[in-house]
């Protein structure tokens, strides 16, 4: 049984996840909280080279299971060799998407069904599921304008999917909002930063008490 507390960020391209998970991480270390900020794909060495291959702008025959099935298996070995270590240790672990990518982009936007692709990413993550998902919404416009905008990003494969696709991710994202509102907390990303962030600050900090985590 774990100590900590797993929280996930969900939502489209540009909603303003890795920014705000930055500015929740400093908040809470600045109040003495143990925190591992991590993402998906990604955050150890071998989901970081699965990513490269998943992202990389030449792959453009990879197939949609292909592509299911390999962020299935970055998220496997994430979550053995960093997440689940941080959460015995009693930290707060805000990851920067998790499986409910995996059913927005893979499942409902390029069509391999949301119960299809939660079946091979239940042999990934066994029961681990986040104890809060924070999803922030936005128009895929809005967020593709402010990714365009960002010169340090390098534009990936699946940014570059057309607007229908990424406007159906965020149709995804929302019946998974309903399918699970137990979890899963809405905050509208259009906002000003600080907004966004006082909201994102407000509903963990709800979670936090709730699950009585102590300060080490
Ligand atoms: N609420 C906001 N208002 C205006 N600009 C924002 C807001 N949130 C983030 N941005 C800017 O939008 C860009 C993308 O933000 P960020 O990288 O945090 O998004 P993201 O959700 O992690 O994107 P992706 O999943 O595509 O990597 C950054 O340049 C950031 O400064
Ligand atoms: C975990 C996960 C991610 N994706 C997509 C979502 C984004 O387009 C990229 C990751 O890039 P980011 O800048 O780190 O957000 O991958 C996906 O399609 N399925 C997933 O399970």
């Amino acid at each position: 049984m774990e100590k900590g507390i797993f929280i996930t960020v969900e939502g489209p391209e540009g909603a303003g996840k890795t920014t705000v998970i930055g500015m929740l991480s400093q908040r809470l270390i600045e109040e003495g909280y143990q925190v591992l900020q991590t993402r998906e794909p990604g955050g150890i060495e071998i989901a970081e080279q699965i990513r490269n291959v998943i992202l990389d702008k030449r792959n453009t025959s990879m197939d949609a299971r292909t592509e299911a099935l390999l962020y299935a298996a970055a998220r496997r070995q994430h979550l053995v060799e960093k997440v689940l270590p941080a959460l015995e240790k009693g930290y707060i672990v805000l990851c920067d998407r998790f499986i409910d990518s995996s059913l927005a982009y893979q499942g409902y936007a390029r069509g391999l069904g949301m119960d299809e692709v939660f079946s091979i990413n239940r042999f990934a993550i066994e029961e681990m599921m986040p104890k809060l998902t924070l999803y922030f919404d936005i128009e895929p416009e809005l967020g593709l304008e402010r990714i365009n905008k960002h010169q340090d990003r390098e534009v990936n494969r699946l940014d570059l999917e057309n607007l229908e696709f990424h406007r159906n991710v965020r149709e995804g994202y929302t019946k998974l909002i309903n399918d699970y509102p137990e979890r899963m907390y809405k905050i509208n990303a259009s906002q000003p930063i600080e907004s966004v962030y006082m909201e994102a600050k407000r509903k963990l900090m709800e979670i936090i008490q709730q699950e009585e985590l102590k300060k080490p």
